[in-house]
């Protein structure tokens, strides 16, 4: 019989680590071998486990990767907050220590993953384009990674195709009325009590318009990505940023 992998959960009391739980110990070929949560520490996994997923809160999620690899285990990162600077020093940190892995991804739902990437293949044929993004409101952050990565891959694909900024004649505003500008590409957030995680990438030219659309109405919808993720970061050492990479689609 193959060993089993053994994953350690980190915010393994939140609404995303406690459905991790959930999944793992489900999973015949995973062993779930730690529940971790605020105080507890992540140097006592070494030698316990092989790989430990990161649903945390963005003020701790870098600190909590470069104590994974100083104890010898691989990361699957779900927690958003994730800028250049800090994939970089994980990035550095991981090329430093023999053979282990970090995949950091904002989504690990395959709709929204897969929405990503046609938003980023249809972004060169619309003059306009805007990101809406929709959640629970117990959520921390605003816009969701999701939708920030979403503008990003939007924003690079306009560029690669010498698109320029898109129309708007706006001369006033309340502040905040056109929502955060990512990369040049506006993004909106809603919260709202009913919902859990959704975002509509809209595209306009003239006389037509394209809406991409994507809902998670449960965490479930996130766990097959996850496991996907576990089954796979021990194959692939350094930094691996988005579930993509492990999809065949990047
Ligand atoms: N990549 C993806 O597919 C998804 C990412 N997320 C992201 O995951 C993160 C967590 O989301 P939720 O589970 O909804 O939040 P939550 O607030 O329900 O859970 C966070 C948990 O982390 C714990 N925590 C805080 N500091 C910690 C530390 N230093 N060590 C261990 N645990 C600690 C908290 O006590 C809490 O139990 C957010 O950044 C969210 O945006 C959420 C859903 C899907
Ligand atoms: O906090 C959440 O719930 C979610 N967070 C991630 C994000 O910020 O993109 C992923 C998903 O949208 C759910």
């Amino acid at each position: 019989m193959t060993e089993r992998v053994r994953v350690a959960v980190l915010g393994a009391g939140g609404r995303m680590g406690a459905t991790v739980c959930r999944a793992v110990e489900e999973a015949p070929d995973l062993e779930l071998v730690a529940r971790l949560g605020q105080d507890d520490d992540v140097a006592a996994l070494a030698g316990r486990a092989d790989v430990a997923v990161d649903f945390t809160v963005p003020s701790v999620t870098e600190a909590n990767v470069h104590a994974l690899l100083d104890a010898g285990v691989h990361a699957v990162v779900g927690t958003t907050g994730w800028d250049a600077d800090a994939l970089e020093r994980v990035a550095d940190h991981a090329a430093r220590v023999e053979g282990l892995g970090v995949l950091v991804a904002p989504n690990f739902a395959l709709s929204a993953v897969l929405a990503m990437e046609l938003a980023a293949r249809a972004a060169r044929w619309f003059e306009s384009v805007e990101v809406v993004e929709l959640h629970h409101p117990d959520k921390v952050d605003a816009p969701s990674g999701t939708a920030v990565a979403t503008a990003r891959h939007i924003a690079a694909a306009r560029r690669e195709a010498g698109l320029g900024p898109a129309p708007d004649a706006t001369q006033t505003q309340l502040d905040g009325a056109r929502g955060a500008v990512v990369d040049g590409v506006h993004v909106h957030a809603v919260r709202l009590r009913g919902l859990v995680a959704h975002e509509e990438i809209l595209l306009g030219n003239p006389g037509e318009q394209l809406t991409i659309r994507t809902d998670s109405f449960d965490r479930v919808s996130f766990m097959p990505g996850v496991l996907l993720a576990v089954r796979n970061v021990a194959r692939r050492p350094g930094l691996t940023v988005g579930l993509e990479h492990l999809l065949d689609l990047a």
